[in-house]
């Protein structure tokens, strides 16, 4: 299910999380662990840290709050990172610099400084700081972790051309259509209703289909066999597990003095979790396997398993892949795109569902293109202009990852006059830019006519040219699953205005956010009251 899954929000904001209990829980693990030696080896770790900093030249770094020893400014840090951030902005301006744990991290609070380290200086920031969860359970081997070798630009080249581009999108439609007609059918109607929880079963379906040609979720009325409802059982242990994992505080990312220390318990758990995700993995690929070896498959046949192993056969000694790296790779595609489409998708109708005048022209707009005899396409949404300005505007208010993943300095530069060390941290806090009310007329509205032709914003896109919105990132880590990010949310958003009427019943007006796992959710779940506002003959296959 898609609460349990996923982290392709920044790590900063997930793995702070906890921040507030971090020295009493770090000790607690230590004492724990190695109690006759823990004085001498904290007190020397502790002489060390001071002479480090007392010897080191202190280089003209960017203002910022002045960190405590040891945890820096980690105590400055709450649930919701990028707001406190967004604060501290307010005070030390839009290029900031702060210690997390023993970290030199700099902070990017505006487009300026957000263009000069995503491209200007593109390829100094284009690595990822040590992240040991993901070096553990993905074997450090996801495109997300990977640092910025030729290995990785050729995974992400094949994941953005061979695995989400627009011969896959195209092959695979009938499937989205499946599952969100699948949705619209099962909906319960004419009484209060949760929506995560069926559009976290859609939104599975949709992406475990395209992976690896399955369905990962139950559907209310499927019947799946015993033996499929057991590894759906197994796959949402799985994500749950790992959402945890890379979710946990490991004090050693942040004082690497303090690795050796452990906490043996997490490299456990961290272990354990890699085991499990491995066989379940395994027994997939052998699948697909077994199934190659009885014949060649069909272009339109094959599902992302196929087309990575096509690519194992055939990559050249220097950029091979190995069969460790397609098991990161299928993670990273499921890790990285249900929980963000999920989270957006309810942030969207949620907005959308508050302004009648909003609902009122979007399904003014779906008439007119689609009509009310037959159910939207994928081939309408170049043309559902409106529909496409609501997703956007709600990107703005909440990117599902409101701090970008971490980016760090490969060496020592200069950026508007200050020093960068090297194998500094840098977050870009695209929530706050994009609420900036320097950049944007009445900030906190949800207006998508801003971004229709004529409107305050009209000609600002998300492909990562205009640094004042990012929802995807910009540059070289830019987020290579954009397309199929958004092609999804344009259709599940555009299919359900169209076909239901809607009533919000949640009872939450100040729609508060959090708290952060992987992405930033809705405090309050969205609820909603359904009612058929098309004959659902449409949505029968
Ligand atoms: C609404 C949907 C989505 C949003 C808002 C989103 C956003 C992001 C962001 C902000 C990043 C980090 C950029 C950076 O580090 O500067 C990212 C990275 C990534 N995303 Fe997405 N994403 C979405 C959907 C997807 C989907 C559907 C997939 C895959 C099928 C995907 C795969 C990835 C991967 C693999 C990375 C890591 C890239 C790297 O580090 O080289 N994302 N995404």
């Amino acid at each position: 299910m898609l609460d349990d899954s996923k982290r392709s929000s920044s790590r900063l904001t997930l793995s702070l999380r906890e921040n507030t209990q971090f020295v009493a829980s770090f000790m607690a693990f230590s004492v724990m662990e190695s109690i006759p030696t823990f004085y001498v080896l904290a007190t020397t770790v502790l002489v060390i840290i001071v002479l480090r900093s007392v010897l080191r030249r202190s280089p003209n770094l960017p203002p910022g709050p002045t960190g405590l020893p040891l945890i820096g400014s980690l105590h400055l840090l709450s649930a919701l990172p990028h707001q406190n951030l967004a604060e501290l902005a307010k005070k030390y301006g839009p290029l900031m610099s702060m210690r997390l744990g023993q970290e030199q991290c700099i902070i990017a609070t505006s487009p300026e400084t957000a263009m000069e380290f995503l491209k200007n200086q593109g390829a100094n920031f284009s690595s990822r700081p040590p992240f040991r969860a993901g070096d553990v359970v993905l074997y450090g081997q996801d495109l997300l972790c990977q640092n910025a070798t030729s290995q990785w630009r050729h995974h992400r080249m094949i994941f953005k051309t061979e695995l989400t581009g627009p011969q896959r999108l195209e092959a695979t439609q009938n499937v989205r259509a499946e599952e969100i007609a699948h949705l619209i059918r099962t909906l319960p109607q004419n009484q209060k209703v949760e929506l995560r929880p069926y559009l976290s079963v859609m939104l599975n379906n949709v992406v475990s289909r395209f992976i690896l040609n399955k369905r990962l979720s139950a559907r209310s009325g499927g019947h799946e066999t015993e033996e499929e409802l057991s590894a759906i059982k197994n796959f949402k242990e799985i994500t749950h597990e790992i959402a945890l994992c890379l979710s946990a505080f490991y004090p050693g990312d942040f004082i690497p003095a303090l690795k050796w220390l452990g906490p043996q318990r997490l490299e456990k758990r961290f272990k354990e979790c890699n085991k499990r995700m491995d066989l379940f993995v395994s027994k997939i690929i052998a699948e697909h396997e077994a199934e190659r070896k009885l014949g060649a498959i069909a272009e339109e046949e094959k599902d992302m398993v196929h087309v990575l192993l096509d690519e194992m056969e055939k990559s050249e000694e220097e950029h091979r892949i190995t069969m460790t790296n397609v098991k990161a790779i299928l993670w990273d595609a499921f890790s990285a795109s249900v929980d963000t489409i999920l989270i957006s998708s309810e942030w969207t109708l949620s907005e959308v569902l508050r302004k009648p005048d909003v609902l009122a022209k979007a399904q003014e707009e779906l008439d007119n293109v689609v009509g009310q005899d037959r159910r939207v396409l994928e081939s309408d949404i170049p043309k559902l202009v409106y529909i496409q300005a609501i997703v956007k505007e709600a990107l703005r208010l909440h990117p599902p990852a409101p701090v970008l993943a971490p980016h760090q300095s490969i060496d020592a530069c200069k950026a508007f006059g200050y020093d960068i060390p090297a194998e500094a941290r840098v977050f870009v806090n695209v929530w706050a830019i994009a609420r900036d009310p320097s950049l944007w007329p009445n900030p906190l509205e949800f207006n998508p006519g801003r971004f229709m032709p004529g409107g305050i914003n009209a000609g600002i896109d998300m492909k990562g040219q205009h640094f004042q919105l990012l929802p995807f990132g910009a540059g070289r880590r830019m987020c290579p699953g954009k397309g199929l990010g958004l092609l999804i949310m344009h259709y599940c958003v555009a299919s359900l205005l169209h076909a239901v009427l809607w009533t919000d019943v949640t009872n939450d007006p100040e729609m508060a956010e959090g708290p952060a796992g992987l992405s930033v959710p809705r405090a309050v779940p969205l609820q909603v009251i359904a009612k058929p506002r098309l004959a659902f003959d449409f949505y029968t296959s």
